[in-house]
């Protein structure tokens, strides 16, 4: 039963898809990523496969082969079908789709098809969502938009400075999975409230059995590399927003998207040392080359703090803009820019990129290695109970 509704799902390529003439009921349109983070299981995929004939908007011929892969690796696994001819374009196309998904497993393409037709509905039904439907629910810590061509992944803690949690990395992770893959065309990271993002949060080093240390260290150095990785490995613009101070890995990342708007109220901290910590998100290689070595020093090995004008001069911020008219320029350039081809743009990102990754992947693995070790180092334990014990703020 689930082949046939994803056989007639993917109809489409025969150009036999229209979309639904009547109201159909759309599902919220904020993806709410927060929560334990499980595999989509059989009947999210059926699901799913239903709620993709229900679409307003044809999704475009991208998507539609993506869906497509997707949908064959999950049931099939890798592509076993043989290579069509080369005038044979549809079946080719949808060929490469799939052979491009490699050996990825069967249920991780599950997953991401689920995810993928779940931002397609969030992005379809917020064009006709009224405002006040948009209102975000105070309690998620992350909070995922899509709309006008851009998907919004919100840090959504802002009594906590938008403080990172393990969960929260998790959840940026699959956000940007699900981005990669959506109709949108530029992908946005942005804070709620006054900061940007005060960092990793120290709590996530609370009620660690001491003979877990060891274990916990090399789990979250896994953890880190792989989301720095998402990172450094992401095809369409992305664009940080940074409304407020930024401290810690919120700063290093910096270095990986393509555009950073910053308010004139941001700051810029990487106290690594007064953490006995070290630099990640590859900064100890990109912040080197962005602003020299010398100023890159004072920021990774000093802690030195930056204001946006200064970040603006060392070029590690694109532009700067007047808190007060923050939101509003900033947004209004990033709808225009959300017009564009997005295969150029993605396009031009892979040529400006694709030299540097295998060197970007490097880096992060040495970083996330060291950091493994910091982490249960003197240093590192004393910095962290003194912020946990209050006595210490940066
Ligand atoms: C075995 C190890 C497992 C670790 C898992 C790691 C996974 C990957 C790690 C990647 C490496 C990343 C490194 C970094 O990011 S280093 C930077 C870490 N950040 C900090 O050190 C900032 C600490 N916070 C502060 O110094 C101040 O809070 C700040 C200057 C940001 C704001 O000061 P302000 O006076 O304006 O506000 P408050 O201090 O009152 O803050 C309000 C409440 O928010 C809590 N808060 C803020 N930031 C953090 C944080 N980073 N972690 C935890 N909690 C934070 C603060 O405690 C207040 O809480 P209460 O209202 O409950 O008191």
């Amino acid at each position: 039963m689930a082949r046939v509704v994803g056989l007639l799902a993917h109809r489409w390529f025969s150009g036999a898809f229209r979309g639904p003439l009547q109201v159909i009921r759309c599902p919220a349109p904020q993806l709410h990523v927060s929560g334990p983070a499980m595999a989509a299981s059989q009947e999210d995929f059926a699901k799913a496969m239903n709620q993709v004939k229900l679409l307003k908007e044809d999704p475009g011929n991208e998507v539609k082969l993506k869906l497509y892969a997707l949908y064959k690796q999950a049931t099939e696994g890798p592509c076993n079908a043989p290579k069509p001819g080369m005038l044979d374009f549809i079946l080719k196309a949808k060929w490469d789709a799939w052979n491009a998904l490699g050996n990825l497993p069967k249920e991780t393409a599950r997953q991401n098809y689920v995810d993928l037709v779940s931002s397609l509905s969030a992005s379809s039904c917020s064009q006709v969502t009224p405002a006040a439907d948009k209102k975000q629910a105070e309690s998620d810590s992350l909070v995922v938009t899509s709309e006008d061509g851009i998907t919004t992944i919100r840090l959504n803690r802002p009594a906590k400075k938008n403080a990172l949690t393990t969960q929260m990395y998790r959840d940026i992770m699959r956000a940007l999975e699900a981005a990669s893959e959506d109709s949108s065309r530029i992908t946005v990271l942005t804070g709620s409230g006054d900061y940007y993002c005060s960092g990793n949060d120290l709590t996530n080093f609370k009620d660690i059995p001491p003979d877990k240390v060891e274990e916990r260290a090399q789990s979250s150095a896994v953890l880190l590399r792989d989301f720095v990785d998402r990172f450094i490995d992401f095809p369409k613009p992305l664009i940080a927003v940074v409304n407020g101070p930024a401290v810690g890995i919120s700063v290093t990342l910096l270095g990986l998207f393509d555009v950073v708007y910053a308010s004139d109220r941001a700051t810029f901290h990487t106290p690594f040392s007064h953490l006995g910590q070290s630099p990640e998100g590859c900064s100890s290689y990109i912040f080197p080359k962005m602003m020299g070595p010398s100023k890159a020093a004072e920021m990774l090995i000093f802690g030195k703090k930056l204001t946006a004008r200064e970040a603006l001069a060392q070029g590690l911020v694109t532009a700067v803009f007047p808190d007060d008219t923050f939101q509003k320029e900033v947004w209004a350039r990033l709808k225009a820019y959300a017009k564009l081809p997005p295969n150029a743009m993605r396009i031009a990102k892979r040529l400006m990129r694709h030299q540097e990754k295998e060197k970007l992947h490097a880096v992060n693995a040495e970083e996330s290695r060291v950091l493994a070790e910091r982490w249960v180092s003197d240093e590192c334990i004393t910095a962290i109970v003194a912020f946990l014990s209050k006595k210490a703020k940066l």
